[in-house]
């Protein structure tokens, strides 16, 4: 699914207007009586207090719309106008007289910090002050009264958007911005629900079709997609029944180093629960009997060292290369990354001391074969393209980075991103039982696995990290999240791969 800018969606709002032939106050009803639908749908008529503060602009115009259609219901609805300046918007003037038509109980206007109205914990609250059209962050008393509602611990829906968020560009530190339990978007996610600065006052998701021009949508030329059941589909490459093992890849995995064996077993049992052919390891001495014990899948070349890697066997043939995880960064074992580099002419896949060699080496990065790709989680980031403002900025790094390079990027995360150049692919999968150690190493064992199967490397990427945070969403279902180990990410891998089959998968709303 693209995600798209505030200006595109504003565009898409009106070509829809003009090619379906209605007004923009039609298009606001579409799309506000959703929202009532949803919020009915889970009230089922609670008599509950519903608060609704509605800025003056058209975000505002719907949040009159929903408390209509809630009044209509029989709800218990106080419409709070937050009158932060007289321009109020004609959509939001037309439904604020429909709204007078229909109730006694007309709309507070608040126009100063004497105005609040008392919010209890148990009300509902719904935030519609801004949406898409903030462009500074909120200041005065309505920065206050974000700073009220967010303290009431009520719970909050925002509309479109949490108030105060921009669309696409970073928020000021310390900016007021409604901290929602619940966030129903219209149309496309904006691309700052899934940033880590900004994902946590978006609440849960869910985004709501409200029928802008498909055509037009398709032709928006959009950088960044989020990835969801559908697009993992059709990036799936399916098996032949004749076939062999030799048709789907030989993999190496260089890496580990004494203490650090584990690791690399991680890589390789992810590489073979994701479909390998052929899955070698080449390690020190110290790990041959715990590799060749602990996954008899798999085979090993040792290193002439005993406790690091300090070369790179030239002659093994492998069709991708997996180098990193758990091998320090001694001298000689940059000395063995630069003789693999060196080599190789297809893509590598390089993680965690990998990247922290090549960030305390830079003259290695030019030896990247095209499109090779890097996982670095924020840590080893932060070495690598160096220090950020915020997420966009950090952005900006890497898709330089990307460019410069040819490689492609992982920033991992809760939504992992993928940057190839100047695309971006937002993950969607995943959850907090994911945080615990070796669960990168597992998903740099999935991205090498595809590789050697013939997935194009950034598409090996996107899928490989959807199919890693599917399989940590089905190991949390059975263990919760505490209980899962990176291992059983790894074991269940298979069992992610069948379930983007399953025609009723349980998905969030948005994939
Ligand atoms: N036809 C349409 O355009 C549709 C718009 N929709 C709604 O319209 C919203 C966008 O509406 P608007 O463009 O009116 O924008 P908003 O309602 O988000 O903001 C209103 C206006 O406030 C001003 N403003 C921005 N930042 C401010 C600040 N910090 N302090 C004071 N004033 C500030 C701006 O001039 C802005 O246009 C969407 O998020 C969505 O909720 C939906 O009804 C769907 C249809
Ligand atoms: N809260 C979370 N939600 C979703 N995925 C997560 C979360 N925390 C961690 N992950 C995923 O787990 C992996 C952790 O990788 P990394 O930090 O390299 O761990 P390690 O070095 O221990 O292997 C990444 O793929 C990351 O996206
Ligand atoms: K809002």
């Amino acid at each position: 699914m693209k995600i798209l800018s505030a200006e595109q969606l504003s565009e898409a709002d009106k070509e829809t207007i003009k090619k379906q032939n209605i007004s923009s106050e039609e298009l606001m009803e579409r799309a506000a009586t959703l929202v009532f639908n949803e919020i009915n749908n889970r009230l089922r008529g609670a008599p509950i207090p519903i608060k609704i503060f509605c800025g003056i602009g058209n975000n505002g115009g719907d949040g009159l719309v929903v408390a209509r259609h809630l009044i209509q219901h029989g709800y218990n609805v106080t419409v709070y106008v937050v009158n932060y300046s007289d321009k109020r918007s004609e959509d939001f003037l037309a439904n604020y007289e429909k709204l007078k038509e229909i109730t006694n109980n007309w709309p507070q206007v608040i126009k100063k910090e004497d105005d609040f109205p008392e919010i209890n914990i148990g009300d509902f609250v719904i935030d519609a002050i801004f949406g898409i059209g903030l462009n500074r962050p909120i200041e005065g008393w309505v920065a206050k009264l974000v700073e009220e509602i967010n303290h009431s611990k009520a719970f909050t829906l925002a509309v479109d958007m949490p108030s105060g968020l921009f669309a696409d560009k970073a928020s000021e530190k310390n900016s007021a911005i409604i901290e929602a339990n619940y966030t129903l978007s219209f149309q496309s996610p904006k691309l700052v629900f899934f940033l880590p600065e900004t994902m946590d006052y978006v609440g849960d998701l869910q985004v709501l079709d409200i029928g802008l021009d498909r055509e037009f949508i398709g032709r928006i030329k959009s950088k960044t997609f989020l990835i969801g059941k559908q697009q993992a589909l059709s990036l799936y490459l399916p098996r032949k029944k004749n076939s062999h093992k030799g048709d789907y890849g030989s993999v190496l995995i260089a890496g580990g180093s004494y203490g650090k064996i584990g690791s690399v077993l991680l890589t390789a049992t992810a590489a073979l629960r994701s479909g390998t052919g052929l899955c070698s390891l080449y390690i020190p001495k110290c790990g041959y009997n715990i590799i060749q014990t602990g996954l008899p899948e798999a085979m090993v070349v040792t290193d002439p060292d005993h406790e690091i890697l300090t070369t790179y066997p030239k002659d093994f043939k492998a069709d991708v290369v997996c180098f990193g995880m758990g091998a320090g960064t001694s001298f000689n074992t940059v000395k063995a990354l630069k003789e693999l580099l060196e080599l190789m002419d297809k893509p590598v896949v390089i993680d965690a001391d990998g990247l922290n060699i090549l960030s305390e080496n830079n003259d290695l990065l030019k030896l990247l074969p095209e499109n090779s790709v890097l996982t670095p989680h924020p840590g080893e980031l932060k070495r690598l393209v160096g220090a950020w403002k915020d997420d966009f900025h950090k952005l900006d790094l890497v898709k330089e980075f990307s460019s410069k390079y040819k490689v492609i990027v992982v920033i991992k995360g809760a939504h992992s991103l993928t940057i190839d150049r100047d695309n971006v692919y937002v993950n969607n999968t995943g959850n907090p039982g994911m945080a615990t150690a070796g669960s990168g190493d597992v998903l740099s064992g999935v991205i090498t696995s595809l590789i050697g199967q013939g997935y194009e490397p950034v598409n090996a990427t996107v899928l490989g990290i959807y199919l890693h945070g599917l399989s940590g969403d089905i190991s949390a279902e059975e263990l919760g999240y505490e209980g899962v180990l990176a291992g059983d990410i790894a074991k269940n891998i298979g069992k992610a791969l069948s379930k983007i089959f399953e025609k009723d998968a349980t998905e969030s709303d948005i994939n």
